[in-house]
């Protein structure tokens, strides 16, 4: 399903946080989300997964508004692995995975065949199943996120909404769970600050900035050598390589201007 967010403003605290943003991630697009800190990236993901209410502005997932559907209904279209998953006290791995099939449940609420599949699938699918018994609280950073990444899987979503997954994963468990995130052919919009990695996986990339969307495009078009330098204040170059990998090459010295300079 498509996903497009329309003159989104939100304010916090009185404070603007996030204005006129515009993103359109086409149905099983994986599109990145990148800005310095404290741009909005994760404030924009709350407004996408329905944790927050915009003052303005529409969040269409299927053509849908979210704030239209039934909590169940938004909850059956969008999964989100967050930065601080969160955890509750005494859940093994299997019960928080199955936590992802409650929207699919009927009234009774019990857990089916297919739910089991679902989530014996997800475990696989993530390198989670041989933590299935394990409790979640005693897992290593790295596990926690393949777990998470399993209870959204589980769900079944149409859209996926990753805040920073790769944080705690090292260099091989990155590229594994990337490229599983491309091959479930889900429309993602996935918050990462590592650039390179934001290069190899996404087809397009947006970059926010001070709460506004400053460019949006395909990654070469993106992250040119002056958005790097505006945005991020860092000096760097981009290139597409043989084996048609995009890779960043960055000065050794962080670049002596004001990097919040609007482009
Ligand atoms: N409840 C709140 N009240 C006031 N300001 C807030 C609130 N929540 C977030 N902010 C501010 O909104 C801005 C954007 O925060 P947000 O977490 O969306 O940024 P981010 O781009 O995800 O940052 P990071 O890369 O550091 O995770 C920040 O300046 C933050 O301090």
């Amino acid at each position: 399903m498509r996903l497009t967010v329309e003159q989104l403003h939100v304010t916090l605290d009185r404070q603007p946080i996030l204005r006129d943003v515009e993103l359109d991630v086409p149905s099983g697009a994986v599109v990145g989300l990148v800005g310095p800190n404290g741009s909005g990236k994760s404030t924009l993901l709350r407004a996408v997964y329905r944790s927050l209410r915009p003052r303005t502005g529409v969040v269409r997932v299927g053509g849908d508004d979210i704030w239209t559907l039934s909590p169940r209904d938004a909850a059956r279209r969008t999964a989100a692995v967050l930065q601080d998953g969160g955890s509750v006290p005494g859940l093994s791995v299997t019960e928080i995975v199955a936590l992802g099939r409650t929207p699919h449940h009927g009234l009774l609420g019990r857990d089916s065949a297919d739910d089991h599949r679902a989530v014996d699938d997800a475990l696989r699918r993530c390198g989670a199943h041989l933590l299935a018994d394990r409790d979640f609280a005693s897992l290593s950073g790295g596990e926690r996120q393949r777990v998470l990444l399993a209870r959204a899987l589980a769900q079944r979503p149409d859209v996926l909404v990753l805040d920073e997954l790769t944080n705690h994963l090292d260099i091989r468990a990155r590229f594994e769970l990337l490229e599983l995130i491309r091959s479930t052919n889900t429309t993602t919009l996935a918050v990462l600050h590592d650039l390179d990695l934001a290069a190899r996986l996404c087809d397009r990339i947006i970059v926010l900035n001070e709460g506004s969307v400053v460019v949006a495009g395909e990654v070469l078009d993106v992250l040119t050598t002056q958005i790097l330098a505006d945005v991020f204040g860092v000096a760097a170059s981009t290139d597409r390589h043989p084996d048609g990998v995009v890779r960043i090459t960055y000065a050794a010295e962080p670049l002596h201007t004001d990097r919040t300079t609007r482009v």
